[in-house]
C-alpha cells in the first residue's frame, strides 16, 4: 500500500501503491504512518519525498470506506505528525492530488508538481468537506477568497493555476519525483517553521463578514437546499477567526454533521453510479470490457435543426471530421452559419482554435458514401426517418454505422428498413446537444455488441455520460417523463397552479420545475406526439368522456394551451408568459389562471388546497414507479443507469441521488404505501399502481439499490 525506499543515500521515498488512484484507504494510511515513523527515526534519512505509483499522486480518501465503520489510523493526526516532523517532506505530485490527497500535499513542507497534474478539494461534490485540515490550511496558504472559491465549488485546478495561487513551489515538465528528490536534498539545511502551513496566520480581508455573506448567498442560489457548501463556509470562517487547534475541531464537528447525512450518501452514490453506467452489460454476455469499439474518424449528421447542430459541434470539437446534410439550400446555409458560430464561441471559451476545417456542408446524401458513421437527426416522424435510413442503406458503404437521434421512436423499425440491422443503434442526445452531458445509447434487438461499444465509446470521446438502454417508446428518460408530467397536469386540474408545482419541485432541488422545463423544451413537441398516438384528433372515440382516453384518465389542459398557440419560451407564451418570444424570464400568466378556473368549473371540479408534500410524492413516486417497470422490462440494466439518466438529462438534484436512489432513501415501504394510497384515490391512473418489482423488493426487506439487480428477472430483457 506504500513502498519505502532509501534513495540518494539520504532521502526516504514513500510511494503510495493503491491503484487505480492511490486512495487513502485504511491500509494506505497505516503504511504511510509506518513509513513516516521509519523515516523520522532513521538517522541516515535527512529528507522525505511522498509520491504516488503510476503517475498519480493521490485521489483522496477511499470513498468506499465511508459506507462502513471507520477503521485504521485517522487522517488528521497522521497528517499533523507529517507536518510537525523535523525532516523536510516534499510532495511529488503527478496526475492528481484531490481531496485527502491534496490535504496530504498541504502538510508536506514543499510541493513539486508535474505540469499536467490537477489539484483540488472536491469533497463538497460528495456532500462532505475537506476534513483532514483542508479547510484550515488552504485559507492560511492562499487567503480566504481564493480558498473559499476552491472549497465551496470543488473545482479542480491546473498546476499552473496552483503555482499562481501560491499552493505549489515548482511546476515541472520533468519527472516530478526525481525533481522532488533533488529539491529535498537542497531543503535539508533550511528551517521548517515557515513551511508548516497550519502555523501560518490566515490573511484575512477587512470585510470578512460581508465576503462570507456574499458567498453564502451565491451558494444558496446555485445549490438550493444543499448543506455541504454552507458547512464549508463555516469551516473557512473558523480558519479566519480561530487558531489552528480550535479550527480543526470546528472542521471535524462540521464534518460530523455532514458525514452520515442523506445528501452525502446520495452524492457519493452519484459518483459511483456515473462510473457504473459506463460499464454496460447485456444479457447476451457482451459488455464494456469484452466488446471492441470501432475507431470513428469521420461522421455525417442528417438534419441541421437544433439537435443536429449541437451534434456536429460535439463531434468536430473532438477532432472527428463531419459532413452535415440538409434538404434545402436555405436551411443548409442557416445551419452552417449557426454551427460555425457555435464552434467559434466554444473554441474561444476553451482557448483553442475552432476546428472548422473538419466540416463539410452538403445537400447530397451521395457525399456520405465513405463515412464511418451517420447520425440521423431529422424531424421526429417515423415515415421520414425510414426514408432516410433506406436511402442511407443504398448510399453508405456496407460497414457504415447508422444511428438515429430519435427521442423515442422504434429503433428496430428503422433497423428493419436497412440492409444492416446489426449496425443500427440509437444515439439519443439531449438538447442542446453540445452542452448536455447525457447520451442514451439505444440498443435494438439486432444491434451488434460492436455497434453498441462504438456508440458508447464515441459518447465518452465527446465527453458525454453514455448509458445503454433498451428499445421501447421513449426509452428510459422520456418514458418515465410521461407519468411525471401526467401527475403535474392532474394536480393542475385538482387545484394547483404551474408556479406552485414548479416551486415545490425547485425547492426539492430540480434545476427547473416541470412547467418551466416544458416551456423551455417547447409544448408543441408533446402535442404532436399526442396527436400521432391518437390521444387527440379525429381518431379519438367520440364516446370517450372528455377527461378519459384509451381507458384511463386524461388531462386535456396541455392541448388547450397549445391550441392558443402557446408553445413555450419560443412563442413568448406557454405555461408562463415571457417578455418576448425566446425570452427566459418566466412570469405567472393570469390567462393561464383563467383557463384553469374555466376548465375546473366546466367539469365541476372543486379546487382543493394541495400540499407540497403531495406534489412531490405524486410526481416523484410516479416517476420512480415507472423506473421499477423499466427495470422489470429490461429496458435499463440497473437502477444506477436510470438515476444517471435523470441526473444528467432531466435536472434531478444530485443530492437526491436520482429517482431510484431517492425512492430507496425515502424507504421502499413508504413509497409503496403512498402509491397504494394515491392509486386508491385515482384508480383510473395506472401509473400510480405500484409496480410488481417495487412490491417484490419490499417483500424482500427493501434491499439497498446496489442489490436490486439480484431481484430482477432478465429473461425478457430488451437490452
Ligand atoms: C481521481 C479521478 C480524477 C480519476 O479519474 P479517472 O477518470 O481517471 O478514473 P475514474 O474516475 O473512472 O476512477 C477510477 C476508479 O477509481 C475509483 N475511485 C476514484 N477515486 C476514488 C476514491 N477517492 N475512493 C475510492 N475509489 C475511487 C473510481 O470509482 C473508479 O473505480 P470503479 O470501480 O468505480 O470504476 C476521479 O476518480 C475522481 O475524481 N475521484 C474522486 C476524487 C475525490 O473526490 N476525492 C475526495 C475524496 S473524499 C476525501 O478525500 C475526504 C478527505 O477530506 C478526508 C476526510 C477525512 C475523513 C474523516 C472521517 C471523519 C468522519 C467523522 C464523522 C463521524 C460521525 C460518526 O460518528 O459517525
Amino acid at each position: 500500500m506504500a513502498r519505502y525506499e532509501l534513495v540518494k543515500r539520504s532521502v526516504a521515498l514513500i510511494t503510495l501503491t493503491n491503484p487505480p488512484v492511490n486512495a487513502l484507504s485504511s491500509a494506505v494510511r497505516h503504511a504511510i504512518a509506518k513509513s513516516m515513523e521509519h523515516a523520522l527515526n532513521d538517522p541516515k534519512v535527512k529528507a522525505v519525498v511522498i509520491c504516488g505509483e503510476n503517475g498519480r499522486f493521490c485521489g483522496g480518501a477511499d470513498i468506499r470506506e465511508f459506507a462502513g465503520p471507520l477503521r485504521g489510523p485517522p487522517l488528521v493526526p497522521l497528517l499533523d505528525a507529517i507536518e510537525a516532523g523535523e525532516k523536510p517532506v516534499v510532495a511529488a505530485i503527478e496526475g492528481v492530488a484531490l481531496g485527502g490527497g491534496f490535504e496530504l500535499a498541504l502538510v508536506c513542507h514543499y510541493r513539486i508538481v508535474h505540469f499536467k497534474a490537477r489539484l483540488g478539494l472536491p469533497e463538497v461534490t460528495l456532500g462532505i468537506l475537506p476534513a483532514a485540515g483542508g479547510t484550515q490550511r488552504l485559507p492560511r496558504l492562499i487567503g480566504i477568497p481564493a480558498a473559499l472559491e476552491l472549497i465551496t465549488t470543488g473545482r479542480h485546478i491546473s498546476a499552473q493555476e496552483a503555482l499562481k495561487l501560491g499552493i505549489v513551489d515548482q511546476v515541472t515538465e520533468q519527472n516530478a519525483c526525481e525533481l522532488a528528490v533533488e529539491f529535498a536534498l537542497r531543503a535539508v539545511a533550511k528551517p521548517l517553521s515557515s513551511r508548516r502551513v497550519s502555523m501560518l496566520t490566515t490573511p484575512c480581508p477587512p470585510d470578512l463578514d460581508a465576503l462570507l455573506e456574499a458567498v453564502t448567498m451565491q451558494v444558496k442560489r446555485k445549490a438550493r437546499g444543499v448543506m455541504a457548501p454552507l458547512a464549508c463556509i463555516q469551516a473557512v470562517r473558523a480558519a479566519a477567526t480561530m487558531p489552528y487547534s480550535k479550527g480543526i475541531k470546528r472542521e471535524s464537528e462540521l464534518m460530523a454533521t455532514l458525514f452520515n447525512s442523506g445528501q452525502a450518501r446520495a452524492l457519493q452514490y452519484c459518483f459511483f453510479a456515473q462510473r457504473t453506467a459506463g460499464k454496460w452489460t447485456l444479457p447476451s454476455g457482451a459488455q464494456w470490457n469484452n466488446s471492441k469499439p470501432r475507431e470513428i474518424r469521420s461522421a455525417a449528421i442528417i438534419g441541421l435543426g437544433t439537435m443536429g447542430r449541437g451534434i456536429v459541434v460535439s463531434l468536430a470539437r473532438v477532432g472527428i471530421s463531419v459532413i452535415a446534410v440538409e434538404s434545402e439550400k436555405k436551411l443548409l446555409e442557416t445551419g452552417k452559419q449557426m454551427v460555425i458560430g457555435m464552434l467559434e464561441r466554444d473554441a474561444k471559451r476553451r482557448g483553442v482554435s475552432a476546428s472548422l476545417n473538419l466540416l463539410k456542408f452538403t445537400l447530397s446524401l451521395q457525399d456520405l458514401k465513405d463515412v464511418d458513421l451517420v447520425i440521423e437527426a431529422v424531424f421526429e416522424d417515423m415515415a421520414l426517418k425510414k426514408r432516410v435510413f433506406q436511402e442511407l442503406s443504398k448510399v453508405c458503404r456496407p460497414a457504415t454505422l447508422l444511428c438515429t437521434n430519435t427521442s423515442g421512436l422504434d429503433v428496430d423499425a428503422l433497423a428493419g428498413v436497412t440492409d444492416r440491422p446489426h449496425l443500427v443503434v440509437g444515439m439519443h442526445f439531449f438538447s442542446p446537444a453540445h452542452v448536455m452531458k447525457l447520451l442514451e445509447v439505444v440498443c435494438g434487438p439486432r444491434s451488434s455488441s460492436e455497434t453498441i461499444a462504438t456508440a458508447m465509446s464515441l459518447g465518452k470521446r465527446m465527453g458525454k455520460v453514455s448509458v445503454a438502454v433498451g428499445n421501447c417508446p421513449g426509452f428510459v428518460g422520456n418514458r418515465m417523463l410521461k407519468p411525471y408530467l401526467d401527475q403535474a397536469t392532474f394536480l393542475l386540474e385538482e387545484g394547483a397552479t404551474p408556479e406552485q408545482i414548479d416551486k415545490a419541485l425547485e425547492d426539492f432541488g430540480f434545476a427547473m420545475g416541470v412547467f418551466r422545463m416544458s416551456d423551455l423544451a417547447g409544448l408543441d413537441v408533446g402535442w404532436r406526439v399526442r396527436k400521432e398516438s391518437g390521444l387527440i384528433g379525429p381518431d379519438v372515440d367520440p364516446k370517450n368522456p372528455p377527461r378519459r382516453r384509451q381507458g384511463r384518465r386524461y388531462c386535456p389542459i396541455p392541448d388547450m394551451v397549445c391550441e392558443q398557440g402557446r408553445f413555450g419560451q419560443k412563442t413568448g407564451r406557454g405555461w408562463y408568459m415571457y417578455d418576448k418570444p425566446g425570452g427566459t424570464n418566466a412570469k405567472p400568466d393570469p390567462l393561464i389562471q383563467n383557463l384553469l378556473e374555466m376548465y375546473r368549473s366546466r367539469y365541476g371540479i372543486q379546487p382543493r388546497n394541495i400540499s407540497d408534500q403531495e406534489i412531490i410524492e405524486r410526481c416523484l413516486f410516479a416517476l420512480a414507479n415507472e423506473g421499477f417497470r423499466i427495470l422489470e422490462d429490461g429496458i435499463a440494466a440497473r437502477p444506477e443507469d436510470i438515476d444517471v439518466i435523470y441526473l444528467f438529462g432531466y435536472g434531478f438534484p444530485r443530492h437526491g441521488g436520482g429517482p431510484m436512489f431517492y425512492a430507496s432513501m425515502v424507504g421502499l415501504e413508504r413509497v409503496l404505501e403512498r402509491l397504494e394510497h394515491y392509486h386508491q384515490a385515482h384508480p383510473d391512473v395506472p401509473h400510480l399502481e405500484p409496480s410488481p418489482l417495487l412490491k417484490k423488493l419490499v417483500a424482500c426487506g427493501s434491499p439497498p439499490v446496489q442489490k436490486w439487480r439480484e431481484h430482477i428477472k432478465t429473461m425478457h430483457s430488451h437490452l
